[in-house]
């Protein structure tokens, strides 16, 4: 058995947003993905992952039936005979391996599924992320299900709000173009579950709710516009004061040995550091106008371009 590929995904904007009622914009980043396998001999990396399917068999067995039926007997057999999902998406970095996981189990397992070959109109879009975010509430603690939705159709999706989310279309990369969207390695590994915990505390505390709706939500939904109408000068103006207000209120999400590099893009305007997906380690994610002085100032730093303007 050799189920097919399902890529990781860069949330540009919207880490969090989402979860309430800001826009998002996801696209794939096929440099990392996973497939469901059967063990030829088992090591160490295999059995983990096969063991944490098993967990996760159980939990898919409870989701209420009127949502989603998977086919749990032939998911537990292919577990007890060693399935597990061959992955190279790094877990707790951001760019959704529980999210190619969840994608490729409903592919496989769920029964009348919405394929990606029908007309997704904008309700089937819809019904196939309330699925997934029911299924990967279960990494999460609460997940908007964008995830693995990017993740299960591969083109990006712009999230307009919780009811409103749609196929889009990006401006086409400049490949000659100065500016870059980039990842930085952080080093360390994040945990989803506790972040999105820490996000929804805070929320209970209504200047926080006050911040997030107007000037957290404000800003991810401009630079979303800007981003998908390729007004760049629009974008970095709005980049820079998501950047600031993620440094301001989202400090248990940004790696301390982070806070000075973040600050630093923020005074020399060399580039702007944002989230990338929950935080808390993993990658974090940069804009630069012009990338060379990026490089430069960053040069401690490994940098994966993912998108250049
Ligand atoms: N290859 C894999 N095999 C089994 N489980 C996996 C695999 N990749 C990811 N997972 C599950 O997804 C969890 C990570 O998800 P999450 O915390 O949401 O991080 P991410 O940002 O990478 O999606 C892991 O703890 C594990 O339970
Ligand atoms: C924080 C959040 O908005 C994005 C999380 O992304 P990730 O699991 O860190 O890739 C949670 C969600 O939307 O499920």
């Amino acid at each position: 058995m050799k189920g097919p590929l399902f890529y990781s995904k860069i949330l540009l904007f919207g880490e969090y947003g989402i979860i309430k009622d800001s826009k998002g914009l996801s696209i794939p980043y096929s440099f990392y993905n996973g497939a469901l396998k059967l063990m030829d001999t088992p090591t160490e990396k295999t059995i983990k992952s096969n063991e944490s399917l098993n967990r996760y068999a159980a939990y898919l067995a409870t989701i209420n039936p009127d949502l989603v039926v998977f086919d749990v007997v032939k998911l537990n057999a292919d577990i007890d005979a060693g399935m597990y999902f061959d992955s190279s998406i790094p877990q707790g970095y951001g760019v959704g391996s529980s999210g190619a996981l969840v994608a490729a189990l409903y592919d496989e397992y769920a029964q009348d599924k919405i394929t990606v070959l029908e007309n997704l109109t904008r309700e089937k879009l819809l019904k196939l992320k309330t699925i997934f975010s029911e299924m990967e509430s279960f990494f999460h603690g609460k997940s908007s299900g964008l995830d693995p939705l990017n993740s299960y159709l591969s083109i990006p999706i712009l999230i307009n709000s919780k009811d409103n989310i749609e196929a889009t279309g990006i401006p086409s990369q400049k490949s000659d173009g100065k500016g870059a969207v980039f990842l930085i390695d952080s080093g360390i590994v994040g945990e989803t579950a506790p972040m999105v915990q820490i996000f929804m505390e805070n929320m209970k505390q209504e200047g926080f709710r006050n911040m997030i709706k107007d000037q957290f939500i404000k800003h991810t939904d401009a630079c979303v516009d800007d981003f998908l109408k390729g007004d760049v000068k629009s974008l970095f103006k709005n980049t820079k004061q998501l950047s600031k207000i993620v440094l301001n209120h989202f400090k248990p999400m940004i790696p301390q040995q982070f806070h000075d590099l973040w600050k630093k893009g923020l005074e020399s305007n060399d580039y702007y550091l944002k989230l990338c997906g929950s935080g808390g380690g993993g990658y974090i994610l940069g804009f630069a106008e012009d990338f060379e002085k990026a490089k430069q100032a960053l040069h401690a730093y490994k940098l994966e371009v993912v998108y250049n303007f």
